[in-house]
């Protein structure tokens, strides 16, 4: 693990706390996000409302807070009439945002001496190349027969370039759904010698593998051979599936784990809606968090449907049992 992590980890008594759904909390303060650059939209029209978010997840306890960045794309800002140096900016402001949250949030904890945070870490998102599609293939892993990792390279280089100069803590690559994508990322950060630490985090629909169908171990064989590559783990993943996992990866990997499932609706990619969930007997999160740090996950957190609620209890859950 690398040592900022390693850091916090302990920090937090073993296991650090991720932020909640971002994409969620910032529709939950009226933003609209039914847009081709789904969330990042709201770093041209609404970035006072990204920083709000932030520092709803920072007051839950969130000791890493993930970046606007998701959907950010510089395809995605030229389609949309942007010049290459607005689209470069508005990669920088999505970390320039965090990092304020997260300073001016440390500020006033060491003003009021509130017990139990940690200075947070700001994590660069990276989004996959399906994410950027819009058209539901981050959740099945079929990019086509056109898609090659050179391409999945390209797609990728500058905006991780842009992102890594900003100053984040880490990259965190999410919910990446297939192993073309995953050796893509592997190899860029090598040949971009990228010296900011990442993670890299699947997404999976049936627990067992990836969103594609291919193996969790023939992936996790990929990350183990990166020093670049510092945690690994899922995220947008069916909650109920995440213990299961965590043990699986358990055995494959000496490498950090990290966990931050969704709610457990099911995204619709054609009609751009969440489906509710009709058969999971609901464990609240918090009480699963507990289980998922004794199955040795290092960092936990949620993805899309959840929310700070959802953060704080997780917070609470784990940082009273770590003695925090
Ligand atoms: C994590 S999914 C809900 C993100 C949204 C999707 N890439 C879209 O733009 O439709
Ligand atoms: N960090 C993103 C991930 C979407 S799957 C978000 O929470 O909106
Ligand atoms: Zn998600």
């Amino acid at each position: 693990m690398a040592g900022v992590v390693e850091e916090l980890v302990k920090k937090a008594g073993g296991c650090a706390v991720i932020d909640g759904g971002f994409a969620t909390q910032l529709e939950a303060l009226g933003a609209d996000i039914n847009d081709p650059l789904w969330s990042a939209a709201c770093l041209i029209t609404k970035p006072h409302l990204i920083k709000e978010v932030h520092m709803q997840y920072l007051e839950a306890g969130a000791d890493v807070i993930i970046s606007s960045s998701y959907q950010a794309t510089i395809p995605g800002f030229l389609a949309r009439g942007l010049l290459l140096e607005e689209a470069e900016g508005l990669l920088r402001t999505s970390v320039q945002l965090a990092r304020e949250a997260r300073d001016e949030f440390w500020k006033s904890t060491l003003r009021s001496s509130k017990p139990v945070y940690n200075r947070a870490l700001v994590a660069a998102s990276i989004g996959s190349y399906g994410a950027y599609l819009a058209d539901g293939s981050e959740y099945s892993g079929s990019y086509g027969d056109d898609v090659t990792a050179e391409k999945l390279k390209d797609f990728h280089r500058r905006r991780l370039q842009v992102l890594a100069s900003a100053g984040p803590d880490l990259i965190a690559f999410e919910a990446i759904p297939n192993k073309m994508e995953a050796q893509a990322l592997v190899e860029l950060l090598e040949e971009e010698d990228i010296q900011v630490p990442s993670w890299i985090c699947f997404s999976s629909v049936d627990g067992k593998h990836l969103c594609s169908g291919e193996s969790f171990g023939d992936c996790l064989q990929i990350l183990n051979a990166s020093e670049k590559v510092a945690i690994v783990g899922v995220n947008c993943t069916p909650p109920q599936f995440v213990e299961g996992i965590i043990r699986d990866f358990k055995k494959q990997t000496k490498k950090a784990i990290a966990v931050y499932p969704n709610s457990g609706e099911v995204w619709d990619g054609r009609a751009k809606r969440w489906l509710p969930v009709e058969c999971f007997g609901r464990k609240s999160f918090d009480v699963m968090a507990r289980r998922w740090q004794e199955a040795g996950a290092s960092l936990v957190g949620g993805c899309c449907r959840t929310t700070p609620s959802t953060i704080r209890a997780v917070s609470n859950a784990l940082k009273s049992r770590n003695g925090q």
